[in-house]
């Protein structure tokens, strides 16, 4: 397992990887696709890769697929670090964690309690008990129902040495930089709105210094090349990529709710990938759909 202080740092540096979970005919997690679409990812720069996430539909697995997809995924990228999505109730997500860390996974992805909407006592409860259920690093999902305050962040990060990161899908800058500011370098800070590239640069203003990247699943070239403009201020070039690429595949995203994993999961498809469908309730792309998404990848790569 790679340390926290390591694996923090090597957050910090640079892109994450969010794969899809591909599924085959029979409709379960299917292993070789997986196997050799990380493979080809392996060949662009990334800081680390984050399986079984949004991306990954973890909210469509069992917690034994997701153990199997830790073991898989660090099989297939030993060197690499390998964070989980993780979740459900409190006990589920303290045992899932515990079974994530037994298959080799170096870190978890906190996601969202399901269901009921819930105090922040009590939200900083769970996050409490799933850092105590183990020695990986843990990052917040900060997302949905489950808000958390850059209050309540401080105190978990005081009683917790393992709390390693926040992540936010919520939009929500005003308390982004709220935390930024109270946690400074106690935490890693992630971009994770949907399709976060939209979002970067005004996230950058909010201190966050990087971000997961969906498409890099079927454009990493267009992703890798955003990232580094990101990275080096160089606005115009990021500019030029939302127009000519993330303004058009947002157009498609947007036609349907749920568009956000089921558009990376046809262009997985479309870069060759046996990515096999979504599952319910998400749905896949239409075939006017998918040729709108060959025209977009057309050129890309
Ligand atoms: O859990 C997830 O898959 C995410 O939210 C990460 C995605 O990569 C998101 O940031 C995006 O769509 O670019």
């Amino acid at each position: 397992m790679i340390d926290n202080e390591t694996l923090k740092s090597r957050i910090d540096g640079g892109l994450l990887s969010f794969p899809v979970t591909p599924f085959g005919a029979d409709g379960d997690f299917a292993p070789e696709p997986f196997r050799a679409h990380l493979e080809w990812l392996s060949d662009y720069p990334v800081s680390g890769l984050f399986v079984a996430g949004g991306t990954g539909e973890m909210f469509s697995l069992t917690p034994s697929e997701i153990v199997e997809i830790t073991r898989t995924a660090k099989q297939a990228q030993p060197e690499a670090p390998i964070m989980v999505g993780c979740g459900y109730g409190t006990r589920m997500a303290c045992e899932l964690a515990q079974g994530i860390e037994e298959a080799g996974g170096d870190g978890i992805l906190l996601l969202p309690h399901y269901l009921i909407g819930a105090p922040q006592d009590g939200i900083a409860e769970r996050i409490r008990a799933v850092c105590k259920s183990t020695k990986m690093g843990v990052i917040v999902y900060n997302r949905g129902q489950a808000r958390v305050t850059a209050e309540t962040l401080e105190q978990l990060a005081d009683e917790c040495p393992n709390l390693i990161g926040f992540k936010d899908g919520t939009g929500d800058i005003d308390t982004v930089r709220r935390v930024t500011l109270k946690l400074g370098d106690r935490l890693s800070y992630i971009g994770g709105m949907p399709t976060h590239e939209l979002f970067a640069q005004a996230y950058r203003g909010a201190g966050m210094a990087t971000y997961s990247s969906a498409v890099f699943n079927f454009v990493p070239e267009t992703a890798v090349a955003f990232h580094r403009a990101f990275t080096a201020g160089d606005d115009a070039t990021c500019e030029r990529l939302l127009e000519e690429f993330y303004y058009p595949f947002a157009a498609i995203r947007d036609r349907k709710t749920g568009y956000a994993v089921s558009a990376i999961k046809a262009g997985v498809r479309l870069r060759g990938f046996e990515a096999g469908p979504v599952r319910a309730p998400l749905t896949d792309l239409t075939e006017e759909e998918m040729g709108l998404m060959q025209d977009l990848i057309r050129g890309r790569s």
